[in-house]
């Protein structure tokens, strides 16, 4: 599976636990999903979640979506039982939770195939502080932000706004970009709450996050609509490549498109609008 150039708007959590959901995220529009044994599984069920996922991966049938599997951390009783039955069920990555420094993706890494890429939750406030290291890790390939976490540990307020995580929010970003790898936002708990999806969606995408993290189904069309290039957007982006390209073929540098300049840095921004309007386009055709 093409980890690179794939869409990650919408990263659907699915309990391992919950062999319908399991089934019906088969058909769901989701760019990725997240197979959860970690806290969407109750203690008494984790050994059984273990294995229905192993089964439901083996199965097959998610097509395109990312398959990331959520593990308990290692230092739970869960943790290294969950790295033996998954690590070759056909998982596209295994997102390790809780972790705090570069040394908590060591100890996977050992464990795991040297092929298999590593997915990070950003929910402590020890992981915020190492958040460039962690991101620079050589396994490690996308960062997922755990707000609930982040908000217990923090003891902030949940707020609409999100000031009090706006630090961990774009500090995750930040991190994610100087490594080139993925950033994915929160979830929204009120999951039938469309509107409020929507303006944190919003807001996740406007901070340069690649998508949001998901919870039912329910969310799935607002998140894929926010984080995907409008089309005014690829508009945009086309008319200001074009003008450049005139513009360089004509000796000069700089074009102008509706007012506004465009040097190479907007182009490589406008190509990179397009390639992700191309991932979505592919996504879509399934
Ligand atoms: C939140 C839910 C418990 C709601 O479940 P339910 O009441 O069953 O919802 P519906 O009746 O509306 O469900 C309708 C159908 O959709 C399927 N469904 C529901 N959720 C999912 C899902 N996540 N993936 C796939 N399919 C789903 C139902 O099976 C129904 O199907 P059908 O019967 O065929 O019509 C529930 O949505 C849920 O459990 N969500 C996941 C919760 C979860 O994973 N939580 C852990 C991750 S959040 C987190 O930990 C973030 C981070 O770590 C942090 O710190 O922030
Ligand atoms: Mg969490």
């Amino acid at each position: 599976m093409d980890m690179t150039n794939h869409p990650y708007r919408s990263v659907l959590y699915i309990p391992g636990s919950k062999e319908r959901a399991l089934d019906k995220a088969r058909s769901l529009p989701a760019d990725a999903i997240i197979f959860d044994l970690e806290d969407a599984v109750a203690p008494d069920a984790k050994a059984e979640a273990r294995e229905t996922l192993a089964a439901s991966l083996r199965e097959g049938g998610y097509g395109k979506r990312i398959k990331i599997v959520r593990i308990n951390a290692l230092t739970t009783e869960w943790g290294l039982e969950d790295v033996r039955v998954l690590r070759d069920a056909g998982a596209d990555a295994i997102l390790l939770p809780k972790v705090n420094s570069p040394s908590d993706v060591d100890a996977l890494a050992d464990l795991l195939p040297p092929t298999m890429p590593i997915w990070v939750m950003m929910e402590t406030p020890v992981s915020v502080f190492n958040a460039r290291e962690i991101a620079a890790h050589g396994r490690v390939a996308g960062l997922v932000t755990g707000t609930n976490d982040l908000i217990k540990d923090l003891g902030c307020r949940s707020r609409a706004d999100r000031m009090p995580l706006m630090t961990a929010l774009q500090t995750i970003v930040m991190a994610a970009r100087a490594a080139r790898i993925v950033a994915i936002d929160g979830v929204y708990n009120r999951f039938r709450d469309g509107d409020g999806l929507k303006a944190e969606c919003e807001q996740g995408r406007d901070l340069g996050f690649d998508g949001k993290t998901l919870i039912h189904p329910a969310q799935i069309e607002g998140a894929n609509q926010a984080f995907a290039p409008t089309s005014s957007e690829i508009d945009l982006a086309e008319r200001q490549i074009k003008a450049y390209e005139d513009s360089m073929a004509s000796g000069q540098g700089i074009a102008v498109v509706d007012g506004q300049i465009v040097e190479n840095l907007h182009v490589v921004a406008a190509q990179r609008i397009l390639a992700k309007a191309r991932a979505v386009a592919e996504m879509a055709e399934g």
